[in-house]
C-alpha cells in the first residue's frame, strides 16, 4: 500500500518521525510507455502522468510537505496565489489539515474544473482583477503582514515535496533517463525536479545521520517549454501581459526563475517555446494515440519533443521522460473540440439494433 510521498521518501525530506504528515496519498503515479511517441522518434519515451495525483496534478506532491509543514508551524490559515492547480491542492490539504484556506487566482482565466475543487473545498475564492503574477505579489504580502501561512512554490517546502517525482522516476527504470522533459511556468516543477535528480546521483546523509549512497549514476538533460504567448524564460525578460490557452503556464515573471535557469545550464539542457497550436497538437496526439488525456498545459513538454524531433534537433536511441502535469478532466471543453475547433456532435441513433450496427460501421 503506497503511503504518500512523505512516508515514501522520508530519508530525504525535513521530517522526523515526530511530524504530523498531512497526506491524501499523493506520489507513485505511473510512468507509462509513450508507444507512439517511442516510435515517431527512435527513443525509449515515457510519460509521468501527474494526473493521476489525488486532486489531478503534480501540485499535490508539494502541498502534501506544506500542509505538513504548516501544521508543525502551528498555522491556522494557509493562502496561495494560483492559475488552478496549486489552488486546487491547498484547498483539499487545507481541509485534510483541518486548516482555512484562502486563494487568489487570476480574473477570468482559470478552468472549470479546478474552480470547483477549490469551491469543493471551501476555500475563501478571490477573483483578482489581474493575473497570476499579481495574484501572487499580493499573496506574498499577504503572508508577511498577517498570521497566514503562503503555500505557493517559493515556500521551499513545496520544491522538496515536488522532487519526489525524480525519485520515482529513478526507482522505476533502475538509473536516471537521459533527459527530462516538462512544461515551465513559475518553474517550481523544474526546479524540483533538477534537485531530485542531483540528490539521487550523490552520497545523501538522512535526517537519522545515516549515509545513503547515491541511487542514479548520473543525471538527465532538462528540457523545459513555455508557452510561446508566456515564455519570460525564452525571450530573457518578464512578460508583462502573458497570454495563452494553456492557462496554467499563463505566468510572466517566473518565482523560481534563478533555479530554472540553474537547471538548464547545469544539466546542460535547454527551456525553448511552443505555440498553441502545438500544445494542443500535442494534447490530441497524446489522447488519441498514447491513451493519456492531460490538460493542455501538460502537454507542452511533449509538443516540445514533437517540435524538435520534426526540426531533426531530437535525440534517437535515448531514453526520455516526459512529465504531464494535470488529469485532462481539469478542462475537457478542448476534448471537445473537433482539429478545426468545431464541436464535436455525437452520433445520434434510435435504439434498435440495426440503427446502432449500422452507425458503427458494422453491417
Ligand atoms: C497543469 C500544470 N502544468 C504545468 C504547470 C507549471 O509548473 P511550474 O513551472 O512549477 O509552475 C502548472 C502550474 C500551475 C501553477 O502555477 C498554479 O496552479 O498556480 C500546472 O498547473
Amino acid at each position: 500500500q503506497w503511503r504518500g510521498v512523505i512516508r515514501e521518501y522520508a530519508d530525504r525530506l525535513p521530517v522526523t518521525e515526530n511530524t504530523e504528515v498531512i497526506t491524501l496519498g499523493e506520489g507513485g503515479t505511473p510512468l507509462v510507455r509513450a508507444k507512439a511517441l517511442s516510435e515517431l522518434t527512435g527513443n525509449e519515451v515515457y510519460l509521468k502522468v501527474e494526473g493521476m495525483n489525488p486532486t489531478g496534478s503534480f501540485k499535490d506532491r508539494g502541498m502534501t510537505m506544506a500542509m505538513t509543514a504548516a501544521v508543525e508551524a502551528g498555522a491556522k490559515a494557509v493562502v496561495c496565489a494560483s492559475t488552478g492547480n496549486t489552488s486546487a491542492s491547498a484547498a483539499a490539504y487545507a481541509t485534510q489539515a483541518g486548516l482555512t484556506c484562502a486563494v487568489l487566482v487570476p480574473d477570468g482565466k482559470i478552468s472549470m474544473g479546478k474552480l470547483s475543487q477549490a469551491i469543493a473545498h471551501g476555500a475563501q475564492l478571490l477573483q483578482v482583477n489581474g493575473n497570476f503574477d499579481n495574484c501572487l505579489e499580493v499573496a506574498r504580502k499577504l503572508a508577511e503582514a498577517y498570521p497566514v501561512f503562503l503555500v505557493n512554490s517559493v515556500n521551499p517546502a513545496r520544491i522538496e515535496g515536488q522532487k519526489t517525482a525524480s525519485f520515482e522516476v529513478v526507482d522505476y527504470l533502475g538509473d536516471a533517463p537521459d533527459y527530462h522533459l516538462l512544461p515551465v511556468g513559475n518553474a517550481g516543477n523544474i526546479t524540483a525536479y533538477w534537485r531530485g535528480y542531483q540528490e539521487y546521483a550523490q552520497p545523501w546523509t538522512n535526517n537519522a545521520g545515516v549515509e545513503l549512497a547515491p541511487v542514479a549514476t548520473k543525471t538527465p538533460v532538462m528540457w523545459g517549454f513555455q508557452a510561446e504567448g508566456a515564455s519570460p524564460l525564452v525571450k530573457g525578460h518578464p512578460v508583462t501581459d502573458p497570454d495563452t490557452i494553456a492557462t496554467a503556464i499563463r505566468i510572466g515573471n517566473p518565482a523560481s526563475w534563478d533555479q530554472a535557469i540553474a537547471a538548464r545550464d547545469e544539466s546542460g539542457g535547454l527551456i525553448e517555446a511552443v505555440t498553441d497550436t502545438e500544445i494542443l497538437e500535442a494534447h490530441r496526439w497524446l489522447s488519441s494515440r498514447e491513451g493519456v488525456f492531460v490538460e493542455p498545459a501538460s502537454a507542452a513538454g511533449v509538443a516540445g519533443l514533437l517540435k524538435k524531433h520534426a526540426a531533426g534537433e531530437a535525440p534517437s536511441g535515448k531514453k526520455i521522460v516526459i512529465t504531464v502535469t494535470g488529469h485532462g478532466l481539469k478542462d475537457p471543453q478542448w476534448a471537445l473540440r473537433t482539429a478545426d475547433g468545431s464541436d464535436v456532435e455525437p452520433t445520434k441513433v434510435d435504439f434498435d439494433v440495426v440503427s446502432v450496427a449500422a452507425a458503427l460501421g458494422l453491417e
